[in-house]
């Protein structure tokens, strides 16, 4: 069977990217909107009920009103935005969260995209959490630097005009209540919201994420190898995934991997645990593709795991 697709925002940044990777299936019709009509209540309904599955790339306004807008009972929904993230009856779109997660999203009629900030701080803490590894409370702090087209076409167009001095580090979301809190707190099964501070480059695309963690602060004291190895033995036990975890190699303590735009283009998210045991601190870092893993790639796996296809297809791992 041919399912149709329909892309809500298919000119959008995430929309875009989606339409490329889809190109080409032959399992899939791509039902288009006419540029000119791209707003229209109208036309936007005729899509979204004639679609088998909607991906939704739009602000979060625009994504709740084309759920209202969908009356057929049978449109499948896959939302790119913060709307439905923490909202009961959706269900996350993370599928290597936790095992299971898979089956969930295939069975369900909404998936919600997770964040991009989230994906790297839940895959890190979520199975030390569970692991009992570390407590639910820990005081959390998460930093991490993203490339611009995070924040969507309007900030492409801001760093992209021409003569303008774009900042090459600029810290963002200072009132300490940035919209990805609740969907961290809640996925990341944190007792408190972690405090974050996020970063905005001068480059297009690509994140790394970091999470410092004072381990003599936790009555266990877990050393970095065990930490390494609930991570490794988690995503190990998901199969069909994007999320590795690299070897663990102290030593190192600094490594090009860590450069943000390491797997552009792909929908790969890379864990590194680096300790110092003696110290009692550990950081764990996430790298990844805002565009991929982190946006497009998700909602092109969250597609194929719905539609009961390979979730690699059209995917570069
Ligand atoms: N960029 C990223 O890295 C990520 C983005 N997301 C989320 O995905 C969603 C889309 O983001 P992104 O692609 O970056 O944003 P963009 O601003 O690049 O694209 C949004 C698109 O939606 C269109 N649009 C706005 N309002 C409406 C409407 N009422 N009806 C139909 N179309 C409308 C916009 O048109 P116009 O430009 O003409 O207003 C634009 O084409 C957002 O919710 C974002 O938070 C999620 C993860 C990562
Ligand atoms: C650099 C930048 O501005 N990033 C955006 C991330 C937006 C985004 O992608 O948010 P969703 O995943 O929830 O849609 C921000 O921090 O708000």
């Amino acid at each position: 069977m041919v399912a149709k697709v329909f892309i809500d925002g298919e000119a959008g940044t995430t929309g875009l990217q989606i339409r490329e990777r889809l190109a080409g299936r032959r399992d899939l019709e791509i039902l288009s909107i006419a540029a000119d009509k791209r707003k229209d209540e109208d036309e936007r309904k005729r899509l979204l009920n004639a679609a088998d599955i909607a991906i939704l790339c739009l602000p979060d306004d625009a994504a709740r009103e084309s759920v209202r807008l969908i009356e057929n009972g049978t449109t499948r929904v896959i939302d790119a935005s913060t709307a439905h993230r923490t909202e009961e009856g959706w269900v996350y779109g993370f599928a290597e969260m936790e095992a299971g997660q898979t089956e969930a999203i295939a069975a369900a009629r909404h998936v919600t995209n997770p964040g991009c900030w989230p994906q790297g701080l839940i895959a890190a803490l979520r199975p030390l959490v569970a692991a009992r590894l570390l407590p639910q409370d820990y005081p959390l702090t998460y930093h991490g630097i993203s490339g611009y087209s995070g924040g969507g076409r309007q900030m492409i167009e801001d760093y992209e005009r021409a003569g303008t001095a774009a900042s090459h580090y600029m810290p963002y979301a200072l009132t300490l209540a940035h919209k990805h809190l609740p969907e961290m707190t809640l996925y990341g099964r944190l007792g408190r919201a972690p405090l974050f501070l996020p970063v905005v480059g001068d480059f297009a695309q690509g994140m790394s994420t970091a999470i410092p963690l004072h381990l003599d602060m936790v009555a266990s004291m877990p050393s970095g190898k065990e930490l390494h190895a609930a991570l490794a033995d988690h995503f190990a036990a998901i199969p069909g995934g994007f999320v590795r975890v690299a070897p663990y190699e102290p030593e190192l303590g600094r490594t090009a991997t860590l450069d943000p735009e390491a797997h552009n283009g792909t929908n790969t998210l890379t864990l590194h645990v680096f300790a110092n045991d003696g110290a009692g601190q550990a950081v764990i870092c996430a790298v990844y593709d805002n565009l991929g893993k982190g946006a497009s790639g998700a909602a092109v796996q969250n597609l194929n795991i719905m539609l009961g296809v390979d979730p690699r297809e059209s995917l570069l791992a």
